[in-house]
């Protein structure tokens, strides 16, 4: 397979537990060595690759031999913490094989959010992929509490696409790739191979994960697919076990779903609204307001909020929702909570006579909104 056509410069693999164990309840190294193989016929192609890994909690049980422990955070915590040892030492004897030294980066959100230590994640992983090591991410599982948690492999992957500027997010896991039905509990669902747009209906048929081996299923690859093409990366989620996917995909073959990235990307600011800090709370927006924000690409004013959920401070992130419930937006809010409860619904001349100050008439400005 030729790679030298590759457009690909920096790509990100996610490799689900569901691709480590092969659907057993112990890594399949076997398999594993084959992909590890792949990846270093990128790396001698010139291709640099990130490699972010699920596989520490699985790693854990089998480690210690599958005890019976209480379905506790500390558990999954003490699972992780012996199994990324684990893990990371069979990557690393496995990548030796082909001649190629990994580094590890254990990441919480804190690491992606914090300027500095964003900064700092982005050095350490340039300056490995610099000296042709590949940099082995996952989520710092054993200190990471929710609070602090991405939550999934999915979305941290999307986030280090966009923290090292990857053109390709490629996640691999146990189904072809996105069906229009969850493929497990409808055989006759068909695999979708190109996704042109991210919206409510792909949503709905994108389920979660039924094997008890993976975390969040399709629902989060979706997510993820939304933040990187939203940064202009291409995203491909296809099988981890189809022949030489890696290097197929890498050389542009028709493999499982592509996401074309979209046609304007968003700047950095608002990729980091997008896949920055959790959102704080929540507005919900009449009709009107709607519109101006989703159609017109307004600021949004005070006038058109109905209720505020949540208690956050002036410049936390919140999503703008209608009616219905449904997200049609995310960015910073100028205001508190306790402030928007006072101004919601009024004009915003009355801002200042009833809060005393004024930060402005836009609520949430458009520079500093993503609209979904
Ligand atoms: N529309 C869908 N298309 C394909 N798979 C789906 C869909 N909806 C839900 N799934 C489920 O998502 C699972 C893959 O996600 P997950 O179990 O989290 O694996 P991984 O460990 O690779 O992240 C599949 O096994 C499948 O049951
Ligand atoms: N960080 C966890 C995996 C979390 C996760 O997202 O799992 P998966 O859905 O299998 O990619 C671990 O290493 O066990």
């Amino acid at each position: 397979m030729d790679l030298s056509n590759s457009r690909y410069k920096r790509v990100v693999i996610k490799l689900g537990t569901s691709v480590l164990t092969s659907g057993s309840k112990k890594l399949d190294k076997a398999h594993m060595v084959e992909l590890a193989r792949q990846m270093a016929t990128l790396m001698r192609s010139g291709v640099e690759v990130v490699l972010c890994t699920s596989g520490a909690i699985a790693a854990g049980r089998e480690h210690l031999l599958y005890p019976e422990l209480p379905d506790t955070i500390a558990n999954k915590q003490l699972l992780a913490a012996v199994g990324q040892s684990q893990l990371i030492l069979a990557w690393a004897q496995l990548f030796s094989i082909y001649g190629l030294h990994v580094g590890q980066l254990l990441l919480t959100r804190a690491d992606l959010h914090d300027r500095e230590r964003y900064l700092n994640a982005r050095d350490a992983l340039t300056a490995l992929l610099a000296q042709n090591i590949i940099p082995i991410i996952n989520e710092n599982d054993a200190v990471a509490t929710n609070e602090i948690k991405v939550g999934d492999n999915d979305n941290l992957s999307a986030r280090v696409a966009l923290l090292c500027d990857a053109d390709l997010l490629l996640l691999l896991t146990d189904q072809k790739g996105l069906f229009d039905a969850d493929p497990r509990t409808h055989p006759e669902a068909h695999l979708i191979s190109e996704v042109a747009n991210i919206d409510d209906n792909l949503r709905e048929i994108a389920g979660d994960s039924v094997s008890g081996l993976g975390t969040g299923g399709m629902a989060t690859k979706l997510q993820a697919a939304d933040i990187a093409r939203r940064a202009g990366i291409e995203v491909v989620i296809a099988s981890g076990h189809h022949p030489d996917v890696i290097i197929k995909v890498s050389s542009h073959q028709a493999v499982g779903t592509h996401f074309s990235p979209t046609e304007n990307p968003l700047e950095s600011r608002k990729q980091w609204i997008l896949a920055g800090p959790k959102a704080k709370g929540r507005l919900l927006l009449d009709a009107g307001a709607v519109k101006a924000v989703s159609e017109k690409g307004r600021s949004l004013l005070s006038k058109g909020i109905i209720a505020v959920e949540g208690n956050f401070e002036r410049g936390a992130t919140v999503e703008l929702l209608d009616q219905d419930g449904h997200k049609i937006a995310r960015g910073i809010s100028r205001y508190s909570a306790v402030a928007l409860r006072i101004i919601a619904g009024k004009h915003s001349d009355d801002i200042e006579p009833l809060l005393g100050y004024d930060h402005g008439d836009a609520i949430v400005h458009r520079n500093d909104m993503v609209v979904l």
